[in-house]
């Protein structure tokens, strides 16, 4: 079986060259799918896997905007239409400096088997700009928004391609890119998800994924009779996702220590509040991507450079961007007594640290964990296209019972020897779904 892995892999490297972070992505998923598919001739035949690696589109633009110097800037836009059998293409936009198109084929490939998990009919995709919003107006912002979506608006559509935030485009860009899509397309739909409430958005999605992956590490625990009362968590990042789980964590009787950024992390031993985890939307809509001014604030340590594994702690929930966690730190912990890492950043872990924690804790893989973010998307798609909107009561509900039929699908994958591995069990679940659809809509 290595044998055909490595064969497999070789010729997709040979293809993609310098893509490394898809390759990470596509590795794992074909070592966790591949005896499924092997065996399978109805797959094999039509060369589904094959067919999986390659996105269906890609789309890539420039995207020119005015400074408020009045200076000229170009910045590479891009939407990676990756595989639209079981829906509409649908994953978040990425502006940040290190997109490149490795990146968001990596996001876009993880987004299909994601979105299937979610047991909601939605494709995937992924897209995004290497634009730096770092010190940057709110006009600028806006502008680069606008230029933005004037490329993107001929590709998308609500029953084509559905994008919504990532990394750097949360409510307020949406609303810019919202608008202009609006202006230029003349109609009012929902082609975009995350949306501010006033129009079209849905209640709880800008929780859903932190407040989904805290749902499925109920589920985690719970497989070994604990629950998270007590526990103490590390997270790292300080934007949308950290926010969401922060609140859901500290709601359920844990206590968080740690946040971080690009510049170190802090160390609260006295663990985040309702005031600290509220502050986490003033750090992130600064602009400045800094969070040694929340330990300033509120009195906490602060490790310039150094990241959140060092801490120790029951949990640890990677919140911030991919590769954040190598194997020197899934030691670190493990060491410290950590029981559980829930990889709440899309492939947050290094292949390694993936490798080691899964013998060595229980580890949630990110497209299962952080699905709850696509899901409740999902619904904002539902209310959008019944005009009507759910309560945060009702859209909970559903967010939770997404999230324990994921769980489930991972058991029901992934136990072997009476053994969960969450990976597989993701990887698998994923797969299954989308490889039927493919094969029942024909050489396509
Ligand atoms: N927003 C969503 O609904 C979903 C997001 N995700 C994933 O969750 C992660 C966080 O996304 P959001 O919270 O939405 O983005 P965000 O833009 O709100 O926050 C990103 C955070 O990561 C930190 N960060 C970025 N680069 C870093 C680095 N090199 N070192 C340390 N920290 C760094 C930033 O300082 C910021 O605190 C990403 O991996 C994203 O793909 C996954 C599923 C859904
Ligand atoms: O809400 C969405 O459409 C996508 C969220 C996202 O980017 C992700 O799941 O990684």
């Amino acid at each position: 079986m290595e044998a055909k892995i490595n064969e497999f892999m070789e010729a997709l490297k040979a293809r993609t060259a310098g893509e490394a972070e898809f390759h990470q992505a596509a590795q794992e998923v074909v070592e966790s799918v591949w005896e499924t598919y092997d065996s399978n001739p109805k797959y094999k035949n039509a060369k589904i896997l094959e067919k999986m690696c390659e996105p269906e589109r890609t789309i890539m633009f420039r995207v020119p905007w005015i400074n408020d110097n009045g200076e000229v800037e170009i910045n590479r836009g891009y939407r990676v239409e990756f595989n639209s059998a079981i829906g509409p293409y649908k994953g978040g936009l990425r502006f940040h400096p290190s997109v490149t198109l490795s990146a968001l084929k990596f996001l876009g490939f993880e987004q299909t088997f994601k979105n299937s998990l979610t047991t909601l009919p939605m494709g995937g995709g992924k897209g995004g700009s290497d634009f730096n919003a770092k010190g940057r107006s709110d006009n600028e912002i806006m502008r680069f928004c606008q230029s933005f979506m004037t490329e993107l608006c001929k590709h998308i559509g609500p029953n084509t391609d559905v994008p919504a935030g990532d990394i750097g485009v949360g409510g307020r860009e949406i609303g810019y890119l919202f608008g202009q899509y609006k202006r230029i397309r003349n109609e009012f739909t929902g082609v975009l998800t995350g949306k501010p409430l006033e129009f079209g958005g849905s209640l709880i999605r800008p929780e859903a994924t932190g407040f989904g992956a805290v749902y499925f590490a109920q589920h985690m625990v719970a497989e070994n009779k604990e629950t998270l009362e007590g526990k103490t968590v590390a997270l790292s990042g300080f934007g949308n996702v950290t926010w969401g789980a922060a609140l859901k964590l500290v709601e359920l009787g844990a206590k968080v220590v740690t946040v971080s950024g690009p510049d170190g992390y802090v160390y609260d031993k006295e663990g985040l509040d309702a005031e600290k985890i509220d502050y986490l939307l003033d750090l992130r809509a600064s602009n400045n991507d800094v969070v040694a001014p929340y330990a300033e604030k509120f009195g906490a340590e602060f490790f310039a450079g150094k990241k959140p594994w060092e801490a120790k702690v029951d949990m640890a929930f990677p919140c911030a961007i991919q590769n954040e966690l190598n194997e020197e730190d899934a030691k670190l912990l493990v060491t410290n007594g950590c029981k559980y890492v829930v990889e709440t950043s899309n492939m947050g872990c290094t292949a390694e640290a993936m490798l080691y924690l899964v013998d060595n804790c229980a580890f949630a893989p990110g497209k299962a964990a952080n699905a709850g973010g696509v899901a409740v998307s999902g619904l904002e798609m539902s209310q959008n296209s019944l005009r009507f909107n759910w309560t945060a009561e009702e859209v909970d509900a559903k967010l939770s019972r997404i999230m324990k039929d994921i769980h489930d699908t991972c058991v029901k994958f992934g136990t072997k020897d009476g053994k969960i591995n969450y990976v597989n069990g993701a990887n698998i679940g994923g797969f299954v779904k989308v490889a039927e659809a493919m094969v029942a809509q024909g050489c396509v």
